[in-house]
């Protein structure tokens, strides 16, 4: 049964659109009388699309319940993805807080599979990689909507939008903590690249904060530290009972009370649902389009250097609080427009025709007029509200080091291990 979902906090007529709706519990929005009384459809803010919840898509989950014969217990929700929503649990067996995150249950797992692959290797490795999340147990989980692959992952905290949402509210990290953060991402990228591992999908939301122990608080407490529960209750429209598919309740996720612990901590890569390594190279790569390679939009050969990259854009992202790529209504060729005014090279000879293509589907063209690298980091560092940390003498190098990585052609790009060991970084 098609349910829709209005992922903002517009109010729409019902009529049209779902036989469900979701009724706050002080909590999504402010309890809205006229939504008994009139067909009124709300939406929570930040929770997975509740039309997902059907055969091959989300698991619908009950806070309290156990898994995998009663050795996790869901306690909060941690977050959600296009491919899962993952859950903080108590592992009963070993008294660890631990994070589950539970697949979609779609027939093709080949997302699942290197996910499952490329963390068994990494846990197979002795010392593990400091920076990169650990896995500590996986099963299978049948309910109403599928077959649904469980990763069980070390409980992390909030990841680098969150602690700006949260801490920084003029957007953007202080310069010691971004290059900490910088450092630390570049470290675990050279491990996975070490090991052959590329990670195909790295953004600043697949970074997270460590957080302290807390094995040893009560549950009690541990959902005092994540915050109450958030819950919107679903109802069918016509009052019938809902289909078991269906959760009775759907739960924001933590905004984790972040003043429980310092930002000293260090930070972890996680997702590993793009990941491939030489043996696994796939034939599409899902990088988030902002951060996406030129050579997976001109549908090239790729390789680990996709990542290289990305990190680029993570680290712009990480110092000057916002992506250099515009991430609002973004497509491809408005993409590459504005990667040949940052790229530090040009475009080269062998995607020049596809990208002749680009611009003449649609009859515009998408040269762009923005400035350069060089120039958009100052004009967006030292315009910015919050006053400037780092000097323009920073500013300047942090540029080199980005521009070594934005560069068109993959095998001019400097490789993880090279930027860590600029200069910049051991000041
Ligand atoms: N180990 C963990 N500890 C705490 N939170 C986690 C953990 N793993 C994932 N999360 C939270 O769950 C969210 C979704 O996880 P993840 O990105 O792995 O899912 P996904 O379905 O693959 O998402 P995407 O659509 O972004 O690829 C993360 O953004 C994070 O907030």
């Amino acid at each position: 049964m098609a349910i829709a979902w209005i992922p903002s906090m517009r109010v729409v007529p019902s009529r049209n659109i779902s036989p469900f709706c979701i009724f706050s519990k002080s909590i999504f929005t402010q309890p809205v009388k006229s939504q008994i009384d009139q067909p009124l459809y709300i939406s929570p803010v930040n929770a997975e699309p509740l039309h997902r919840y059907r055969h091959s898509g989300y698991h619908p989950v009950t806070l309290g319940e156990t898994l995998k014969s009663g050795r996790y217990k869901v306690l909060h929700k941690l977050g959600w993805g296009g491919y899962s929503t993952v859950w903080a649990a108590r592992d009963q067996r070993d008294d660890v807080y631990v994070a589950v995150k539970i697949s979609v249950a779609e027939k093709d797992h080949r997302r699942e599979t290197r996910e499952l692959e490329t963390l068994k290797k990494l846990a197979s490795r002795h010392p593990r990689l400091k920076h990169t999340v650990h896995m500590l147990d996986y099963f299978d989980l049948k309910g109403p909507n599928g077959s649904h692959n469980c990763l069980v992952y070390e409980l992390l905290g909030p990841n680098i939008p969150d602690i700006i949402d949260a801490r920084f509210p003029h957007g953007r990290l202080p310069g010691k903590l971004a290059k900490t953060i910088a450092k630390q991402s570049l470290i675990a990228l050279d491990g996975l690249h070490q090991q052959n591992i590329a990670h195909g999908d790295l953004h600043t939301r697949n970074l997270a904060f460590t957080i302290p122990c807390m094995d040893n608080v009560t549950e009690e407490i541990f959902t005092k530290i994540l915050g109450k529960p958030d819950i919107g209750y679903v109802r069918r429209r016509d009052g019938k009972n809902l289909e078991p598919g269906i959760p009775e309740y759907i739960v924001r996720p933590t905004a984790y009370r972040t003043h429980y612990w310092n930002l000293a901590q260090s930070i972890k890569i996680l997702d590993f649902g793009e990941s491939f390594s030489h043996t696994t190279v796939p034939q599409t790569l899902h990088t988030l389009l902002p951060v996406r390679a030129p050579e997976v939009i001109f549908q090239d050969r790729i390789d680990h250097r996709v990542d290289l990259w990305s990190m680029g854009c993570m680290l712009f992202e990480l110092f000057l609080g916002q992506p250099p790529f515009d991430t609002v209504m973004i497509t491809p060729k408005i993409l590459v427009g504005q990667m040949r005014e940052m790229a530090s090279d040009s475009l080269p000879e062998r995607w020049q025709e596809i990208w002749d293509k680009m611009n003449t589907d649609d009859g515009g063209t998408a040269e762009s007029t923005g400035p350069n690298l060089q120039d958009w980091l100052e004009e967006v560092y030292f315009d910015s509200p919050q006053s400037p940390d780092l000097t323009r003498e920073d500013v300047a190098r942090l540029g080199q080091i980005i521009g070594r990585l934005l560069l068109f052609e993959p095998s001019k790009r400097a490789s993880a291990r090279e930027i860590l060991d600029d200069p910049w970084f051991a000041e």
